[in-house]
């Protein structure tokens, strides 16, 4: 494909993902994999050349672009290799018009912008939230150490106890270490956020929003496959992408519920007053992970907001009737906002007067409100809102 073929392929990919976004239907990411598969003509230097161009696009467009083609002239403002490829050559893109509209720049959506800074994100860190994430990585426990894994490439340790950091876009799927579970893909941030519950072998754990399990390996790997760890969501897809997971990772403790949404306690009734601990990475906007899905910014609205800070209210509650007394309930969201992090904690701290705040010894984030906040400008990681109750 020419260079001007490839932003033309580009701008048609946006209209895509612009009205998929505006539809809450398919996420750009599976949107440009569909058409990869479908036009085999594209080879590999043309594949990793139109999802930069879309995604620097994406990136480069505070709200929802008009269309592809405004999306990619916002994009053209700030890199002079592209205006000159609008040359209405075969396949390209038609000249540009006196006058053509050019999207609106900036890190989000007006409202929410101002519910970031409201938050107490200054410019700088909200400029951060776009930028390229690096690709990190957690030692499995249950099958190596950090200080004597050797790999295939060089990298760098971060600053949690199994964080390996290297350079974005590294192939690890293909590294005999990913295949026997050795290592997994996890931001160094989420790594922290799992060693904030300071899971022990012989607790009894719940992972209340465990999704795909992410976090849920991490946790056995620290308990060293000795307890029960419960890992539960509402999601069935997500959480039978669980089993395989573990099984790569020798991860041998865990038991997996399945919730029906509005009704969670049904299902978790045998572990009712039992927890030594709770980890509730709540659902949440991901205004802290737009590193990696900038699109993000393009799907959240007011109303969804909202109904995603009552969810966080009710399984906050909800979890105070699972732990033992003076068990340990951790709050993460991978949010800046407030209403999701700092104010959601304090609300659930003033319905519960008979919980405190318990102080986090992390070796990255700053005190936030009555936890810690990670955020990707200050600690490399993506953006985080943590805290602990007992
Ligand atoms: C931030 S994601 C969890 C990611 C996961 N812990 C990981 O590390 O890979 C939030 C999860 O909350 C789940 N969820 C949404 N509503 C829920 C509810 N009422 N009870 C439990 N989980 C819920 C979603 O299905 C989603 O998997």
């Amino acid at each position: 494909m020419t260079p001007a073929a490839r932003v033309q392929t580009s701008i048609e990919l946006l209209d895509t993902i612009i009205a998929s976004a505006r539809a809450k239907g398919a996420p750009a990411d599976r949107i440009l994999a569909d058409w990869f598969r479908n036009n085999r003509f594209a080879g590999s230097k043309d594949r990793r050349a139109i999802r930069a161009l879309v995604y620097a696009a994406i990136r480069a467009c505070g709200p929802v672009p008009a269309s592809g083609r405004a999306a990619m002239l916002r994009l053209a403002e700030t890199d002079d290799d592209i205006r000159p490829l609008f040359d209405g050559s075969n396949y390209g893109p038609a000249p540009i018009g006196d006058g053509e509209a050019v999207a609106e720049g900036g890190v989000a959506p007006a409202w929410l912008v101002e519910r970031l800074r409201g938050s107490a994100v200054d410019d700088a860190e909200a400029a951060a939230l776009l930028e390229r994430a690096p690709l990190d990585l957690r030692v499995n426990t249950l099958k190596a150490e950090r200080a004597t894994l050797t790999l295939p490439e060089p990298f760098e340790t971060t600053a949690a106890p199994q964080g390996l950091r290297l350079p974005t876009g590294t192939l690890v799927e293909q590294w005999p270490a990913f295949r026997e579970g050795a290592v997994e893909v996890q931001d160094t941030g989420s790594q922290l956020a799992c060693a904030a519950l300071a899971a022990r072998p012989g607790e009894t754990v719940i992972d209340l929003c465990a999704g795909g399990g992410g976090k849920t390996l991490a946790l056995a790997a620290a308990m060293d496959n000795q307890g029960r760890l419960i890992a539960s969501d509402t999601d069935r897809g997500r959480l039978s992408r669980l089993a395989p997971r573990a099984e790569r990772a020798g991860a041998t403790n865990i038991e997996t519920v399945l919730l029906d949404p509005q009704r969670e306690m049904e299902a978790l009734e045998p572990f009712a007053g039992q927890a030594d601990a709770v980890l509730i990475d709540a659902p949440c906007s991901g205004t802290g992970t737009w590193r990696r899905n900038p699109e993000a910014r393009w799907r959240l609205d007011e109303g969804e907001l909202a109904r995603l800070c009552a969810i966080q209210a009710r399984l906050l509650d909800l979890a105070v009737g699972l732990v033992r007394p003076g068990g340990r309930i951790v709050y993460v969201t991978c949010s800046l906002l407030d209403e999701e992090g700092a104010d959601q904690f304090s609300g659930f701290l003033g319905r519960h007067p008979q919980l405190a705040a318990r102080e986090l010894a992390l070796p990255l984030g700053r005190a936030h409100g009555q936890g810690v906040r990670l955020s990707p400008s200050r600690d490399g990681t993506d953006g985080f809102f943590i805290a602990c109750a007992g």
